[in-house]
């Protein structure tokens, strides 16, 4: 007891059972630390008794070994691999495995349960819950005295509240009988449950409002995300040439040894260049949530009053071709300078520069929204996105379908998208093709692990 793990990082000498505790000050800690940081190194160990301490003064460390990717990563991955071998066995079932996958992964993250198949609860239960326009309620409050009888959005948000209650507490009960038989997981769910069972549930939340802050971030995570991916692959059939771009590159870090993982993200920039260029093609958020003004505000002169509303366009914005030239073309080429994750440019307050290509024309796209209430989920879906894309394009060609019996190309159409705020393609078909018997050995190799690992959310 006290002595320090040969393997750990270093750190001041340690004196048996007590460790470090005698060197460690009652006031000034913080500045001791970067004594000991000169010392022993930027990163560095102390020994209280039988606990460890490390110690992380070096920024790189900080970023590598603090990143919220630590947990999400093994179910993205594992999901992804499942989802590749699934498109081997059924290709035409692409469009609903794309949703199962984001379905799969946020729900096994938020309540601990996987969608095995898409039409299984935790595969479907987003459907239901597209928002559609509703008249100005709470602007003109006189609306809400109509009668629902003469109102149909007022039957319609009735009956939305009812679904979404059904599904969201169906979702928490499931989680509450498998905590109940014992069965804890590692999951969004369980740790707030097991944190609220300690230190009893605060005061400032409702069941109702815990039951549909869950449902909430499922909601926001799975449709949007699968949005996104199918579109990529409508963008991979329509651009043959971005294909044969991202396979080169992909081919060069991987071969067909291994598909792409995570980790490659800095050796694959046009990869990274292609989901941004979906993002901006076809936001699955054509206007970002809208926002209210809490003060009489003023911007170059313009008075902005209180309790305005203030949209983001974002689908209009990407398409000024002022700003993007040729707006319509899906061209990852916009954005080869621009190496870094959305999440890392959106934390940046220097607006021209946050998203930039080059430094006369930035190119920030609004896809997550901004500000305070910026998309949280913004960093699980850069991950999920890039995963399956590198995957994806590994693995698979992608083209416009031809007609089996007339052998007719049937062209798709860019702009078959669902009306509404969050705009989907609707159901369209695809070539797809593996790539060669090597592909589908290692696919298939891959598979078993994932499966084994995913098991704990069954
Ligand atoms: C490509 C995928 C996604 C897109 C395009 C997207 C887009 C957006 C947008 C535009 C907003 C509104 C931001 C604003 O008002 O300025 C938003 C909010 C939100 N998103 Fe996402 N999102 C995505 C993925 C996710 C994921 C994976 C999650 C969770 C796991 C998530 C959870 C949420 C939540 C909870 C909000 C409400 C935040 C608040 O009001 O404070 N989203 N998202």
């Amino acid at each position: 007891i006290g002595k320090r793990d040969p393997r750990m990082p270093k750190g001041p000498p340690t004196l048996p059972v007590i460790g470090n505790i005698h060197q460690i000050p009652s006031t000034g800690l913080f500045r001791q630390f970067r004594q000991w940081a000169k010392e022993y190194g930027s990163i560095f160990s102390l020994k209280v008794g039988p606990s460890n301490i490390i110690v992380l003064c070096d920024r790189k460390a900080i970023h590598k070994l603090l990143q919220l990717d630590e947990k999400h990563f093994r179910v993205q991955e594992a999901e992804a691999t499942v989802l590749m071998t699934n498109l081997l066995d059924r290709p035409e079932d692409f469009f609903q495995e794309i949703q199962r996958y984001t379905a799969s992964v946020v729900s096994s993250i938020n309540y601990g349960f996987r969608a095995k198949t898409h039409d299984s609860f935790w595969g479907t239960w987003t459907e239901c819950m597209e928002p559609g326009a509703n008249p100005p309620v709470d602007d003109v409050p006189l609306l809400k005295y109509i009668p629902s009888s003469f109102a149909f959005w007022k039957r319609r948000a009735i009956d939305a509240g009812k679904t979404m209650d059904g599904t969201w507490g169906k979702a928490r009960r499931l989680a509450e009988e498998r905590r109940a038989r014992g069965d804890r997981r590692v999951c969004i769910i369980d740790s707030l449950l097991d944190e609220y069972e300690k230190k009893g549930w605060p005061a400032s939340i409702t069941q109702h409002s815990f039951t549909n802050l869950m449902g909430e971030i499922v909601e926001g995570g799975a449709d949007t995300t699968s949005a996104q991916l199918l579109t990529l692959i409508l963008a991979f059939a329509l651009y043959p040439e971005v294909q044969r771009k991202a396979r080169k590159e992909i081919d060069e870090v991987c071969g067909t040894e291994r598909a792409p993982l995570w980790s490659d993200f800095d050796r694959l920039p046009y990869l990274n260049c292609i989901i941004k260029e979906g993002m901006r093609w076809r936001p699955v958020a054509v206007t970002a949530l809208p926002h209210r003004v809490r003060q009489d505000d003023e911007y170059e002169g313009m008075l902005i009053p209180k309790d305005s509303t203030v949209f983001i366009p974002t689908w209009a914005i990407h398409h000024t071709d002022a700003i993007y030239e040729d707006s319509e073309k899906f061209n990852p080429d916009r954005y080869l300078n621009h190496p870094k994750l959305a999440n890392d440019y959106a934390g940046s307050p220097d607006w021209a520069n946050r998203d930039k290509c080059d430094a006369d024309n930035p190119k920030h796209h609004y896809n997550y929204g901004a500000g305070r209430r910026i998309c949280p989920g913004i960093h699980l879906a850069e991950r999920n996105m890039w995963r399956i894309a590198a995957k994806l394009l590994w693995a698979f060609e992608f083209s416009e379908p031809v007609d089996p019996v007339t052998r007719k190309v049937s062209h798709l159409d860019p702009d078959a998208y669902n009306p509404g705020i969050l705009q989907a393609p609707l159901p369209f078909k695809v070539g797809i093709k593996v790539r060669s018997e090597k592909h589908v050995e290692i696919i298939r190799k891959e598979q078993d692990e994932a499966l084994d690992f995913l098991k704990q959310y069954d």
